[in-house]
C-alpha cells in the first residue's frame, strides 16, 4: 500500500463546536508529511484522532489496513505500539538518566535481557547524536538535547509511524536546524513514516515530501511543497506567505462588535 494512513471525510465536534467538517488526507508510506494551518484549526486533534485517543463522529482513519476508530481496546493497543507521538512537551522522566529514559519503553513492552536493551539504547542514542550523554539526567541537557533524547525514546520500539507535534517550538536556530535534519534522516535511515505538525513553514517545507494545509474545518490543499507553492488557492498563499490579510480572518467568530459593546452582556 502506498499510503500508511488515509483519513477519509472525518467529521469531529467538541460539544456543539465543529472542529472538522469533512477532513480527508493521505500520509504516504516512507515519506515526511507536514500538516500546517492556522492556530486552532485542529492539527493536534488530527494526531490524536490518528492515534485513537479521540474518536470522530463520522469518517474513517485507515492505518496499515485497520480503521482506527472502529478498533476495540486490544486491537487499538496493538496498533498504537506501531505508532509513536512526540509532543512538544514530550517530557523526559527527570529522575532517570537519558539511558534509562530510552530504555523505559523497551523494559515496559518487551522481555528482552538487559544486554540487548543496552545495545538497542546505544543505537537509538547514536542515531540522535547522544550516545555520549546516556549517563546525564534531563536537567543537565540543553533544550535541543532534551528533545533529541525524547526522540530517541520515541523510536526505541521501532515504530512505523512517528508523529511530531511542533518539534521545533522554542528552539534556537542551530538546534532547530539540527532537529529538522534529524527528522529527515531518521525517516529515511529507519524506514519510518513521519507526520510533522509545525508552524515553522520554511523548516518543514524543506524536509516534507507531502504537505497538507488545514483551514476552515477541512484540508484545503495537499501535495508536494512545489505543488503547494504553485497553488492559486488564496488560502494556501495566505498561509505560506504569512499574510495577515486573506481568507483566514484575524478575528475569532463573534457577535457584531457594536451589539457586543451595547448589549451589556459578557
Ligand atoms: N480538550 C478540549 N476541549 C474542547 N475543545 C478543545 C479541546 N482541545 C482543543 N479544543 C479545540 O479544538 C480546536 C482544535 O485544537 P487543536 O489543538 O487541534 O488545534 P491546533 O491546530 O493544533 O492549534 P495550535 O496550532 O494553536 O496548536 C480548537 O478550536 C480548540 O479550541
Amino acid at each position: 500500500m502506498e499510503n500508511l494512513v488515509e483519513v477519509n471525510d472525518i467529521h469531529f465536534k467538541r460539544g456543539d463546536k465543529a472542529i472538522y467538517q469533512g477532513v480527508s488526507l493521505v500520509v504516504p508510506r516512507g515519506k515526511v508529511t507536514a500538516v500546517m494551518g492556522p492556530s486552532g484549526c485542529g492539527k493536534t486533534t488530527l494526531l490524536r484522532l490518528i492515534g485513537g485517543q479521540l474518536k470522530p463522529q463520522q469518517g474513517t482513519i485507515n492505518f496499515a489496513g485497520m480503521n482506527i476508530p472502529s478498533l476495540g481496546r486490544g486491537a487499538l493497543y496493538e496498533a498504537r505500539k506501531r505508532m509513536s507521538m512526540l509532543f512538544q512537551s514530550g517530557a523526559l522522566f527527570s529522575d532517570m538518566t537519558v539511558f534509562d529514559n530510552v530504555a523505559f519503553p523497551i523494559r515496559e513492552h518487551t522481555n528482552l535481557p538487559e544486554n540487548i536493551i543496552a545495545t538497542i539504547v546505544k543505537m537509538k542514542l547514536e542515531a540522535v547524536g547522544l550516545r555520549g550523554a546516556g549517563s546525564l539526567f534531563p536537567g543537565e541537557l540543553s533544550g535541543g538535547m532534551a528533545r533529541r533524547a525524547a526522540l530517541a525514546r520515541s523510536i526505541a520500539l521501532d515504530p512505523e509511524l512517528i508523529m511530531y507535534d511542533e518539534p521545533f517550538a522554542g528552539q534556537d536556530p542551530i538546534s532547530m536546524g539540527m532537529l529538522v535534519k534529524l527528522i529527515k534522516e531518521l525517516n529515511h535511515t529507519l524506514g519510518l513514516t513521519s507526520i510533522v505538525v509545525s508552524h515553522d513553514i520554511h523548516e518543514v517545507m524543506s524536509i516534507a515530501d507531502h504537505v497538507a494545509i488545514m483551514a476552515n474545518q477541512r484540508v484545503v490543499a495537499q501535495g508536494s511543497p512545489e505543488e503547494l507553492k504553485a497553488s492559486d488557492n488564496p488560502l494556501v498563499q495566505q498561509f505560506l506567505n504569512g499574510d495577515a490579510d486573506g481568507p483566514v480572518p484575524f478575528h475569532y467568530g463573534a457577535t457584531p462588535y457594536h451589539e457586543d459593546l451595547l448589549g451589556g452582556s459578557r
